[in-house]
């Protein structure tokens, strides 16, 4: 819809009027002149062409057309990969469309529903840390009728709290990046009637044998990382329309990083001849990661030279004990102990291979710096897949032995250097950098299908009290 307005007065107060409508506010940017052009890449509806004017008479947009559209991410600190994709995609977002977008990562479960919701971060980590518990209660809840009855259930429990978290960010697009966060709010969607107007895109974080919950036979797009979990995707009933292969979303930074080895070196205070491994545990700094330090830090020294050969990158993350625990002990080879970092483009860029429990957002990253990745654990069920994912692709080895570890990493760093060197190739050939790149353009191409925006009346619709 075109609306012809002979001034621009008048076309602030119609402007006024709807926003107001809709939105209960008033959006200095919310319209559009059709000479004022902010973004070459905005949805093709609002191509110039379309709304010229002979007698020059200023014309407006459908009512809304041009504010930036809210974009809700769903995601849950549970592990350090969820917010990692979610940062990866608000950061691509902003590259790609600028302003286009009004981006949100939120954890809407913790901030908006009780238990045991709200606490999710701190079960998973006592779960993991008692890892028979998660493997069966992976398993136990893998077939649909089981979580889907469960979720279903906690959707209608906290029905008006989801409500609440959701609307406050009257999205036009909903993104999940947690495989817990697809049932329940488009459970919430369906009662509001909004299922048509709002976008909903799940973006898988796992590589290989993902959660079935990932899957909900309702969203409008399914990213999956991988061919393997497409195969799984389409198993668990999703149409093929539904689903892209792109990769996993990884941040930008990885993908446009141009710092030299030797500079990051220099800016990072590392030794600058010495190969460097780096040793990590995901966000939370889990697995063999001190045990393995020890070993390495014996491995890496030539006693008949009395020198080292390689430094080691310790990054712990968020595990507060472990940084302090290896920062008290004292080491023949140059070593740094680090916390939570967050610019692991560079301390990946700086070192020659990496050690490090299967990760999927590790090992995505790992493979587009090019490091041969030493897999030392894994957390069974989502996880698992990731080992021959690198390992079948010559990307790395899998050993849960500290021992092994550091022999094959001294081994890469004196005799078998040709070793490292092959396994480096075959990571870039696995990498994906763009994969971030290529997920925004198709949500925002699923965006411009649906035309003009919806004007979604969050504030009419009527509450989900009164619908369950
Ligand atoms: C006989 C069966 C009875 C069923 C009763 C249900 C009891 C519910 C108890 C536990 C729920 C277990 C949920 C298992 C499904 C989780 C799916 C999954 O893959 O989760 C992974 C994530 C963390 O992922 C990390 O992500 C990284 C990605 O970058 C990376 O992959 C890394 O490797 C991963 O570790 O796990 C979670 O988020 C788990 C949250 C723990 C929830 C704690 C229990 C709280 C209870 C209920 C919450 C509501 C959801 C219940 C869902 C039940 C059905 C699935
Ligand atoms: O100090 C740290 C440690 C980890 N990470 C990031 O946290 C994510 C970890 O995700 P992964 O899937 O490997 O494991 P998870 O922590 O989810 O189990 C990766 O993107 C890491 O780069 C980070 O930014 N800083």
């Amino acid at each position: 819809m075109v609306m012809k307005v002979a001034s621009p007065e008048k076309v602030v107060s119609i402007t006024e009027k709807v926003w107001q409508r809709v939105y209960g506010g008033i959006n200095n940017n919310g319209y559009y002149y059709h000479h004022h052009r902010k973004h070459r890449r905005r949805c093709s509806y609002e191509s110039e062409d379309e709304y010229e004017d002979e007698d020059g008479t200023i014309q407006l947009m459908q009512m809304g057309a041009e504010r930036s559209k809210n974009v809700l991410i769903l995601m849950s600190d549970t592990g350090g990969g969820h917010r990692a994709s979610a940062e990866a995609i608000r950061e691509a977002f902003r590259i790609e469309f600028g302003d286009e977008y009004r981006i949100y990562v939120k954890d809407v479960w913790k901030e908006y529903t009780g238990w045991p919701l709200n606490d999710m971060e701190r079960s998973y980590k006592f779960m993991v840390k008692h890892i028979q518990l998660w493997k069966v209660a992976f398993h136990s809840t893998s077939p649909r009728w089981i979580h889907s009855s469960y979720l279903a259930a906690i959707a209608s429990y906290y029905a008006k709290e989801v409500e609440a978290g959701l609307m406050e960010y009257k999205p036009d697009i909903i993104i999940s990046v947690h495989p817990l966060m697809q049932h329940i709010p488009l459970s919430v969607l369906k009662w509001k009637s909004l299922q048509k107007k709002v976008i909903f895109v799940t973006v898988i974080t796992d590589l290989n044998t993902c959660h079935p919950t990932w899957f909900h036979p309702r969203v409008n797009r399914c990213y999956c990382p991988s061919k393997e979990v497409a195969k799984r995707a389409l198993y668990d009933g999703l149409e093929e329309s539904q689903i892209q292969v792109f990769g996993l979303p990884i941040r930008p930074s990885f993908a446009r990083a141009v710092l030299s080895k030797d500079d990051l070196r220099k800016e990072l205070e590392l030794d600058p001849g010495l190969p460097a491994v780096l040793l990590m545990g995901g966000g939370e700094g889990m697995g063999p990661v001190k045990k393995t330090a020890m070993v390495l830090g014996e491995s890496l020294y030539d006693n008949d030279q009395g020198k080292p050969i390689g430094q080691l990158i310790i990054i712990c993350g968020r595990n507060k004990a472990l940084a302090s625990t290896l920062e008290s002990l004292e080491w023949k080879i140059p070593v740094k102990v680090r916390g939570f970092e967050t610019q692991m483009e560079k301390w990946m860029g700086a070192c020659d291979c990496i050690i490090t429990k299967a990760g999927p957002g590790t090992i995505a990253e790992a493979l587009i710096r090019g490091l041969p990745i030493v897999l030392n654990d894994y957390i069974p069920g989502q996880e698992k897949g990731n080992v021959p994912y690198v390992v079948d692709n010559g990307a790395g080895v899998f050993t849960r032995s500290p021992k092994e570890t550091a022999r094959i990493v001294s081994e890469w760093f004196s005799t078998k250097t040709d070793e490292l060197k092959r396994m480096s190739e075959n990571a870039l050939k696995l990498a994906q950098p763009e994969a971030v790149f290529d997920i925004v353009k198709d949500i925002h191409e699923l965006a411009c299908q649906r035309g003009p925006l919806a004007n979604i009346p969050y504030d009419s619709t009527s509450s989900l009290t009164n619908v369950i």
